[in-house]
């Protein structure tokens, strides 16, 4: 099983995060909570009341499980396409996989990441919707100091499973969804790329941006059941489950809530995924 698919899946992942988060933490926040009018209105407030770290709240978190995050998308994807095709990285610019197995193993991918994402991702989301400003002197202390405190917490309260609250909105998410993402970063690379050769920088980044964003757009409707389902429990349970979070999120906000920070995510999804897939491309020539 090559190894450095895994490498450079971390160390991409961990350069798209940085990037990303303060988008992310404006996107669980409009998801969230009814407090903003809008983008710029939550960006204004979180700068005003929370200064610019409040934009990077819960990334610690996401920035050390990237590693695992990103290494098992990467490198159960391409060792997937592996098993399906027996060809490695390389080979695969001569001999391309079909888009079938890339559909297949983008899934496989994403179905496992999301298990190893899942508490980690709720920690994310339950310190990103803390909106007390930076701990100072006398200003009001939030729920959760870090997230050490806020993982310990959880476990106290609700035992291990608590730790995997949305866990399943996040597999339904994530399954599907990545493998639109490698499908549509290969299909655009082959588009713009000559025959087997590798895709140019510029290729590679326009083509992991759209992926991103085609990634991102589909995941949308199922990122906001999930960042629910996991702000659920905080006081008191209101959802039985996926579907009676997405029934009364209809009944009560209407078929706009599933594109509740769909702009946003877009926004944040091509620029971090240009660089995701731009620094696993080149990490992965290098290697090979
Ligand atoms: C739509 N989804 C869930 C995905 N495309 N997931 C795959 C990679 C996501 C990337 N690390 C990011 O944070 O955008």
């Amino acid at each position: 099983m090559p190894v450095e698919e895994f490498v450079a899946g971390w160390i991409s992942g961990a350069l798209g995060l940085v990037l990303g988060h303060p988008f992310d933490t404006v996107k669980v926040r409009l998801q969230t909570q009814t407090t903003y009018r809008g983008i710029v209105d939550c960006m204004v407030k979180i700068y005003r009341h929370e200064s610019l770290l409040g934009f990077f709240k819960g990334m610690s978190f996401p920035l050390a499980s990237i590693a695992v995050v990103n290494s098992v998308l990467f490198g159960v994807y391409s060792n997937t396409l592996l098993v399906l095709t027996a060809t490695s990285h390389q080979e695969r610019r001569a001999q391309p996989p079909s888009y079938t197995h890339i559909f297949l193993a983008g899934c496989t991918g994403g179905f496992l990441q999301a298990y190893c994402l899942a508490p980690f991702d709720l920690i994310k989301v339950r310190l990103q919707n803390q909106t007390e400003p930076v701990a100072q002197p006398g200003s009001p202390q939030p729920q959760y100091q870090g997230p050490v405190h806020c993982a310990a917490s959880i476990f106290r309260e609700e035992g291990y499973r608590g730790l995997f609250r949305g866990a399943w909105a996040l597999m339904l998410r994530d399954t599907p969804t990545v493998g639109i993402y490698f499908i549509t970063y290969e299909g655009l690379c082959r588009q713009y790329t000559p025959e087997g050769q590798n895709p140019s920088s510029a290729t590679v980044l326009v083509a992991g941006g759209f992926a991103g964003i085609a990634s991102w757009v589909a995941a949308t409707p199922l990122d906001v059941i999930k960042s629910r389902m996991q702000m659920d429990g905080l006081r008191r349970r209101v959802y039985q489950g996926v579907l009676d979070c997405m029934v009364s999120s209809v009944r009560q906000e209407g078929l706009g809530v599933f594109f509740r920070g769909v702009t946003i995510n877009s926004a944040r999804a091509f620029p971090v995924n240009a660089v995701t897939f731009l620094s696993y491309e080149y990490l992965l020539r290098w290697w090979g």
